[in-house]
């Protein structure tokens, strides 16, 4: 008997949320009521997880405090320091986050005093410095004490070069650093970086310049990170903040229905995220596209792969039909940090990649595709993808478990048997 494709609950309408739409049209996605392209555009991360967790945009004043708050919440916790340098240096980087928020849980639990949209700011702040802690721990740094020192210094410093009066262009875009390596191709395309974190007219005092992504990169490189890769890098959380009834949203969602804690929702959010079909799909595509040195090459690799019936990450969605709009916005920097990059030609294999997969299947790049080579523009290992996909998805996951808490059920489908049945009880010496 030929086996039934299973329905992976396609279609479904699991629940009601006010936190999103995904795919109206087969193509657009809303936060709250505002356009992704908007809150990519015009935004910030903070803003967007503001957003998200508190169910309005931040008026100035609120997002000075909320800057302020994640910076003071970066700090790790001495104790959880020495827990992140016992997990060995192999270990996969989605479990040292999973294990940290576990211990994190253990010494800062939650209570009436602690609740979720607190312990929600502490987990995106800390989620970068407690990844970063753990890698450089095993190559020999202790990494967020010495940063954590220079790094006040070099967000006053990045605050002034980012306001500075008659900052051209060029120097804007190649922050405190060198020329694009295809100067020419690069200032005709780039897209406009007049807005967000680093220019905007609001942009709080320069101690309250911290960002997310700043501080990540900052952590990562030892020094602070070109303007624009901390502009795309924040573009790239807030991409990546929400999605709806995702697999890893949902599993959080089921968690909380049961009345567990706020920890256990997130731990149960990073297990889901981890796999290849979701999160992990950036790293895969990576892995992928790092092989090839030509867009023929990467051509003809992908057409045998079809031939092969095997999957292409980063292509194809469950709900958008059209396109994934993340994807055009995420792409476009892609291309732009390409220019600035020693490894600049995998954008031109990734295009052909995209081309290959359109012309043989019809399907379209989702979020995870071009993201990839974002993040090895900016120089981030494979290895930190999805973690960084953590970072943002943890505000949609606390605005999912909030909601579903408010209005709460347990989640308990019911499956469709197709086992045997009436079988004959067997002694224990009777079975084989
Ligand atoms: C941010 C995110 O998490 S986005 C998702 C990231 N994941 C990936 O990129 C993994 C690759 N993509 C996929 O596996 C799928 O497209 C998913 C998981 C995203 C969606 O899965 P589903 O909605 O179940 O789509 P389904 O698997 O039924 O695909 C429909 C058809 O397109 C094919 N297809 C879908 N995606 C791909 C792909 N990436 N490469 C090749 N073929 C594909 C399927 O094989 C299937 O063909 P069939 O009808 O001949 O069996
Ligand atoms: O919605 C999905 O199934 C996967 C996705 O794109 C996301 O979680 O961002």
């Amino acid at each position: 008997m030929a086996v039934k494709k299973p329905g992976g609950l396609a279609g479904v309408e699991a629940g009601v949320t006010a936190i999103s739409t995904v795919g109206k049209d087969g193509r657009g996605l809303t936060y709250r009521g505002y356009g992704i392209e908007d809150l990519a555009e015009h935004g910030s991360f903070e803003e967007t997880a503001y957003l998200l967790i508190r169910g309005k945009l931040p008026n100035v004043d609120e997002l000075t405090d909320y800057r302020r708050k994640l910076d003071a919440a970066s700090r790790l916790p001495e104790t959880l320091k020495r827990i992140l340098e016992l997990l060995p240096a192999d270990a996969h980087p989605m479990e040292v986050l999973q294990a940290g928020c576990v211990a994190l849980g253990t010494l800062e639990p939650e209570s009436p005093q602690r609740q979720a949209a607190d312990l929600a700011d502490r987990l995106i702040a800390l989620t970068g410095p407690m990844l970063l802690h753990w890698y450089y721990f095993h190559r020999g740094e202790r990494v967020s004490e010495t940063l954590a020192v220079k790094s006040a210094d070099a967000r006053q410093a990045v605050f002034k070069a980012d306001t500075a009066d008659g900052l051209t262009e060029a120097e804007a875009l190649g922050g405190d650093e060198d020329a694009p390596a295809a100067s020419s191709a690069a200032s005709a395309q780039q897209p406009a970086l007049a807005t967000g974190p680093a220019a905007s007219a609001q942009q709080p005092a320069a101690d309250e310049d911290y960002t997310v992504a700043g501080h990540f990169l900052y952590l990562l490189h030892g020094k602070h990170a070109a303007i624009r890769a901390r502009r795309v890098f924040d573009i790239s959380l807030t991409l990546y903040a929400e999605h709806e009834f995702n697999a890893s949203t949902f599993a959080a969602r089921v968690t909380a229905s049961t009345l567990s804690n706020f920890y256990s929702c997130i731990v149960t959010g990073i297990g889901t995220l981890r796999g290849n079909l979701h999160g992990g799909a950036n790293e895969a595509v990576m892995e992928l596209i790092e092989r090839f040195t030509t867009p023929e090459e990467a051509e003809e690799a992908t057409r045998a792969r079809l031939a092969e019936k095997q999957l292409i990450m980063g292509f194809g969605h469950r709900v958008y039909s059209v396109s994934d709009p993340r994807s055009d916005i995420i792409k476009k920097w892609s291309e732009t940090l390409s220019f600035w990059s020693e490894d600049g030609h995998l954008y031109p294999v990734s295009e052909a990649v995209e081309r290959v997969m359109r012309e043989e299947k019809g399907l379209f790049p989702n979020l995870d595709f071009y993201s990839a080579t974002a993040y090895h523009f900016m120089g981030i290992p494979t290895a930190m993808f999805t973690p960084i996909f953590v970072i943002a998805r943890l505000a949609g996951w606390t605005a999912h478990i909030m909601e579903q808490r408010r209005n709460n059920r347990i989640i308990r489908p019911t499956a469709a048997y197709d086992g045997p049945d009436n079988l004959p009880w067997l002694e224990l010496h009777a079975r084989r």
